[in-house]
């Protein structure tokens, strides 16, 4: 065992990764990183996911060509050049960010392996042991993410199955998928799949997709997911079991079951906080599993922060960022200082990225209802505006939900396309406290662009 002491130990290089910056020059940092460098949005989420939505997309719009009096159609996907392309880009990427904390940063040191707090030594340093170092640091910071989370029925069975570790580096297409969830990675990777030309089932325990979302999307998302892909909603899935072909079996609750290549498991992910000796230096998990901290990142031992999946309440790459750059502030300005920054946690955006698109924003309907503040609703169709109209979109829309008497915006949900980037004005606008009738003729909107579908919601609020 090598000791080494440090100012400051990073668990995590994702967001942990961004942490020391110019301004940490003068400080020794190790970074610990025991999967890809880069973390779970460059390897295995948000950026390989798009990337494949994008393709999805691509074919989605070849094959609606012909009610549009374009003839057009899709011939397949290549899904190995698919596969090589998207890794193409992104795997030198994390090469490239672990060679420049590796080679060009003098006061920073990387351990590729897992990393677990061994309580204090003497002189009240952390102890962080690895497989074969022993590192002291003064303060820590944990942004160790989350991992995919896999019902027993599955993890006990033995069976093959997918996360979105490997799914995106399958060698071939899959004929049939079975998805088992019916969420975010769930909704995505169904849309992939499905536009590159598998058979997609999907699995859901409750009565529809998408539930934790406003009702009005989760129910017309559910519709929209009946036609396209093989749906069973209500359904408890109970074991699994390797079939001679090399498929697999998913046995449910009611005695039937479903055939497939390839499973896919996309049921929640779980902080990685279990997995850091946390109970050596006298930290509790949360019930949900994640670090608990306080509105500035700090934990409940001293001089040890958390930001990121680990720690906060929203999985988003977006929200990681945004709560990095408090803690990065926060280690520079002093556990104790006065004046240390605050998560922002107001107004949480959210996208997810399947066909039609999704974005919210703030409150949904019941959430809005149960504050006991009198609300106004308007539902406004992506069709009976411009643009959705040329497109003759028959399913997107933009509901809005705003205090009647001020107008204060309090969500936004919308489903159609280009949804996530419709929807950034009202981010704005809640976070600037920009008012309904303030953003609807305060402001021009272009003729006749998609964001109409905006203007038109927030002038039939009846405030
Ligand atoms: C399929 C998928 C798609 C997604 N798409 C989006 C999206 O479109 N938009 C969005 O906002 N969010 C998306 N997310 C969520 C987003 O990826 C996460 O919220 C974000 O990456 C979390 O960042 P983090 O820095 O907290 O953790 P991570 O990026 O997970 O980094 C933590 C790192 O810590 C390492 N680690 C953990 N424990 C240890 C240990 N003991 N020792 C050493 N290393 C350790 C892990 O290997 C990991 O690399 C997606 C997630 C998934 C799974
Ligand atoms: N576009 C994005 O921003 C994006 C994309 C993908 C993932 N993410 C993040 O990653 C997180 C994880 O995604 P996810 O889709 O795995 O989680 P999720 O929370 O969105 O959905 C989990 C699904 O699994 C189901 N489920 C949970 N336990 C189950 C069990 N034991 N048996 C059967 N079904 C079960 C739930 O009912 C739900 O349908 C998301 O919450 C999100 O924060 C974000």
């Amino acid at each position: 065992m090598t000791t080494h002491t440090v100012d400051l130990a990073v668990i995590g290089s994702g967001s942990g990764n961004s942490l020391p910056d110019e301004r940490y020059a003068d400080r020794s940092v190790a970074i610990f990183e025991e999967g890809v460098y880069g973390g779970t949005c460059l390897n295995v989420g948000c950026i390989p996911t798009k990337m494949f939505v994008y393709a999805a997309e691509v074919a989605e719009i070849a094959a609606d060509g012909d009610r549009l009096g374009v003839h057009s159609h899709v011939d397949g996907a290549d899904w190995p050049s698919i596969v090589s392309r998207v890794f193409g880009r992104i795997d030198p990427i994390s090469a490239g960010g672990k060679r420049y904390r590796v080679e060009d940063c003098d006061n920073i040191t990387v351990f590729d392996t897992h990393v677990r707090l061994d309580g204090r030594d003497a002189d009240g340093r952390y102890r962080l042991v690895t497989a074969d170092d022993v590192i002291l640091a003064d303060e820590v910071v944990l942004a160790a993410g989350s991992r995919a989370s896999v019902p027993a029925p599955i993890a006990d069975s033995g069976v093959r199955y997918y996360t979105n570790v490997d799914v995106m580096r399958l060698e071939t297409l899959p004929q049939k998928m079975i998805i088992l969830g019916s969420g975010y990675i769930a909704a995505e990777f169904a849309h992939v799949f499905g536009a590159l030309g598998t058979e997609v089932s999907i699995v859901a325990r409750g009565p529809r997709m998408l539930r934790k979302l406003d009702d009005d999307i989760s129910r017309s998302f559910t519709e929209i997911a009946q036609k396209r892909w093989d749906l069973h909603i209500d359904t408890q899935v109970v074991g699994a079991s390797d079939l001679p072909d090399g498929g697999v079996r998913v046995q449910f609750a009611d005695g039937e079951h479903l055939d497939a290549d390839v499973l896919l498991v996309a049921t929640g992910r779980e902080p990685n906080g279990d997995r850091l000796g946390l109970e050596t230096i006298g930290l509790q998990l949360a019930d949900d599993g994640r670090v608990i901290v306080d509105a500035h990142g700090r934990t409940q031992a001293e001089k040890v922060w958390a930001l990121g999946d680990v720690s906060s309440p929203y999985q988003l790459k977006h929200v990681a960022n945004h709560e990095l750059r408090v803690v990065q502030e926060n280690v520079l300005k002093g556990w104790d200082a006065t004046d240390l920054e605050s998560f922002d946690h107001r107004y949480v955006p959210a996208a997810v990225f399947t066909h039609p698109q999704i974005a919210m924003v703030g409150l949904t309907e019941e959430q809005a209802r149960a504050t006991g503040r009198d609300i106004t609703v308007k539902v406004q169709a992506y069709g009976d505006v411009a643009y959705g109209w040329a497109m003759e979109d028959s399913t997107g829309f933009c509901k809005l939900i705003a205090e009647r008497g001020t107008g204060e915006l309090l969500g936004a949900h919308i489903m159609g396309p280009q949804a996530p980037t419709v929807i950034q004005p009202v981010i704005q606008a809640m976070s600037f406290g920009l008012h309904a009738q303030q953003m609807a003729r305060g402001q021009y909107w272009i003729h006749p662009a998609m964001p109409e579908v905006l203007e038109n919601a927030l002038l039939g609020l009846d405030i």
